[in-house]
């Protein structure tokens, strides 16, 4: 059975908007209560497994795409929102040019902001663009850093990190890794997000089914895709972005303009789809741009925005009525009445007939002001809509418990995790070698590679000890090259993951540690690759020492010196979360630990000689030439005359004739558990929205 659709034409314009209001609110309930047959405010509603097959309406042209995922009990959300505000404090540049002062700007993003959205209910936000649509979804969806007030709650409550795993939440843009398939896709995201109690055959399967339900199978194994390379077709894409949301078959799901940028006939579908979804038993909450006539027909309440300030709140099928209540009619019979509401929103005032001129005037200062419009618009929603919403919002019995507690994690509110810590970092390192391969593993790298260590191989060809100073410089370059390379390469780790991090951590997919660990660990093989190649070729045609020994002992040096600079590169990244930043930052600590190494300069003044304790380049490279030569090794340092090794001036700086070799290895040591701790921290911090 379809919800009762009220045909607007039935309602005349004699309806106060509050007879109007209050008459459709009771619709959509009574469609709940004898289709899904919950009790719309209990914290622990749940539905059987619904048939989620919309009957189709006249309107629905096209086949609306069948849900039966996860065929589990859902539980239904009933969302209440109450005078929501929401002010950001920004930086304004002064007027004058030669003023540092930079005064902070307050902007009422929401102001005021009411609503109830049951289950089995589709609410559109329209507005124009910057009235605060996408901000206020996020604050729905319990994702909006800083003080958001006014009161939010789910079934009664706040939001919690189990209202978090119920939530769905498409983005405006996708966020996806671009060189996964759309079955990777899926199944990464089923093996992370489905209960323990499937088996891994049956987490791919529900991701095959999606693929299959969303229209999607024939683009299963083709890549995503991103902005620097195609992949599969926008609409595609955004059901790809849908479909991860409906693994987990969320009870409360919020899309931000899932049509836009679509052709009409995928919106049309999306729309569709979204629809079978709220008649399943879910609240469904989507921001729209405007949707063309047919689109609008589909939702069941609308929330009209402008400037932060709600304009209507209320059955779609009634806002016509309630602003022809109000004074602004369109001008034409057959109207969208989206663009209309947009027009308001704008503060656009429909051309006004003469006979309703007068009254008109009366009610607008100026029909042409479009902020006397919105002035009046605003007071109108308080004086009409703000009161049914209000007697709405408390109606149920139940939500006496409606406390005016913004969205956090309530307390008690244990985190519980679909899979343990060791099955999500296996997916995590699996998915994250095959979504960047093509990078670790790219000819590319290889060949930069190849190519330095082959022209220092011949550069330095069969150096000997009677050129002690070419040997030595041989040693301090392996140290600075293999500190520079990992380092930029891992400062793009996290900087470029984040809007994944974010998106991924605030479903609650997977631990922040168990990502990390993968992340930092997964790439590890080809790090360890490529510095193996290098002192392979570069040592043996460098004429350093012949003996397998100190070879392995160089190579497992030149290791450690680059899990090292992995680390700060990490961390780096980690806590400034911006590669500019963070690479012009390495890029002065790597010249200082160059120049405070031990090769370059032997007389530094003590207060600043320290920097050389914190370098690991200096380290690497003291280690390197203690495993290279003995303590009583000679060479010829002049004809006929032979000197010992240690009292080369690039070596007798490093004091090794009495040095523990130990302590360099436990500074590398210390500086590889500190960086790496201090990005796990800085991810921890900064790797949430801001
Ligand atoms: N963190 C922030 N910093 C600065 N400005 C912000 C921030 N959050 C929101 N705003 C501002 O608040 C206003 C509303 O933004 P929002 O993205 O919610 O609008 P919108 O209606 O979704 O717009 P669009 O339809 O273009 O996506 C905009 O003017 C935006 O610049």
């Amino acid at each position: 059975m379809m919800p009762p659709q009220q045909d607007s034409s039935n309602i005349t314009t004699h309806n106060t908007p509050a007879t109007i209001m209050l008459t459709t609110s009771r619709m959509t309930e009574n469609f709940i209560s004898v289709h899904a047959q919950p009790s719309a405010s209990s914290s622990t509603n749940v539905v059987p497994c619904s048939p989620q097959h919309p009957i189709p309406s006249q309107q629905d042209t096209l086949t609306p795409l069948p849900f039966s995922v996860s065929c589990q009990s859902l539980r239904i959300v009933t969302l209440k929102f109450e005078e929501v505000a929401y002010t950001i404090h920004s930086s304004v540049t002064s007027a004058s040019c030669f003023s540092s002062h930079k005064p902070k700007q307050r902007t009422n993003v929401l102001n005021g902001v009411s609503g109830v959205v049951r289950p089995g209910e589709l609410l559109a936000m329209l507005g124009p663009s910057g009235s605060g649509k996408t901000t206020l979804l996020t604050a729905l969806g319990g994702r909006l850093t800083g003080k958001v007030s006014g009161a939010i709650t789910y079934n009664g409550r706040p939001f919690s990190s189990s209202m978090k795993r119920k939530t769905g939440f498409v983005s405006q843009d996708d966020v996806l890794y671009p060189h996964l398939t759309v079955l990777e896709t899926l199944a990464y995201a089923a093996l992370l997000k489905l209960p323990k109690k499937l088996t891994t055959q049956q987490k791919i399967e529900q991701a095959e089914q999606i693929i299959g339900e969303l229209g999607l199978a024939g683009c299963r194994n083709d890549v995503v895709g991103g902005p620097l390379l195609r992949g599969v077709s926008g609409g595609e894409r955004k059901r790809v972005s849908v479909g991860l949301e409906m693994l987990v078959n969320p009870s409360l799901l919020m899309l931000d303009e899932p049509t836009s940028g679509l052709d009409s006939t995928t919106a049309h579908r999306i729309m569709v789809t979204l629809r079978s979804l709220a008649r399943g038993g879910r609240t469904v909450i989507t921001t729209i741009h405007q949707p063309s006539s047919g689109l609008y027909r589909m939702f069941d309440k609308v929330l009209v925005l402008s400037d932060g300030y709600p304009i209507y709140c209320g059955q779609a099928d009634q806002a016509m009525d309630y602003f022809s209540s109000i004074g602004f009619s369109p001008s034409f019979k057959f109207v969208n009445p989206a663009d209309f509401l947009l027009d308001l929103a704008n503060g656009i005032a429909p051309d006004v007939k003469p006979k309703e001129q007068l009254e008109f005037h009366g009610r607008v200062d100026n029909p042409d002001d479009h902020k006397s419009t919105k002035q009046y618009l605003i007071s109108s929603y308080k004086k009409n809509i703000y009161p049914i919403l209000k007697a709405d919002i408390n109606q149920d019995l139940q939500d006496s418990t409606f406390s005016t507690v913004t969205p956090s994690k309530s307390r008690g509110d244990e985190v519980e995790w679909n899979s343990s810590w060791w099955e999500q970092f296996k997916v995590l390192v699996r998915r994250g070698v095959q979504e960047r391969k093509h990078e670790s593993y790219s000819g590319l790298r290889i060949f930069q590679v190849m190519s330095v260590s082959i022209l220092s191989g011949l550069l330095w060809w069969h150096s000997d000890t009677s050129h002690i100073e070419d040997q030595v410089g041989l040693l301090f370059f392996f140290s600075i090259f293999w500190g520079f390379f990992p380092l930029f390469n891992a400062i793009f780790a996290f900087p470029q993951e984040r809007p994944m991090l974010i998106k991924e951590g605030s479903s609650g997919m997977y631990r922040l540690s168990s990502y990390y660990v993968a992340r930092t660990t997964g790439d590890l093989p080809m790090e360890l690759v490529l510095p193996t190649i290098f002192v392979t070729v570069t040592y043996w045609m460098g004429g350093l020492k012949p003996s397998l020994v100190t070879f392995v002992l160089t190579l497992l040096i030149v290791h450690l010196n680059v899990l090292v600079s992995q680390g700060l590169g990490l961390a780096l990244g980690a806590i400034l979360m911006d590669v500019k930043q963070a690479t012009t930052l390495a890029s002065v600590t790597m010249l200082v630990f160059l120049l405070v190494g031990g090769y370059y300069i032997h007389h530094m003044p003590a207060f600043i000689a320290w920097l050389k304790y914190i370098s690991f380049s200096h380290y690497c490279y003291k280690l390197l030439v203690g495993v290279q030569y003995s303590v009583n090794e000679v060479y010829e340092c002049q004809i006929g005359r032979r000197c010992k090794v240690m009292d080369f001036p690039a070596i007798k700086y490093l004091g090794l004739d009495n040095n523990n070799r130990w302590w360099d290895v436990a500074a590398l040591a210390i500086m590889l558990a500190g960086y790496r701790l201090l990005a796990y921290v800085g991810l921890r911090v900064y790797g949430k929205p801001h």
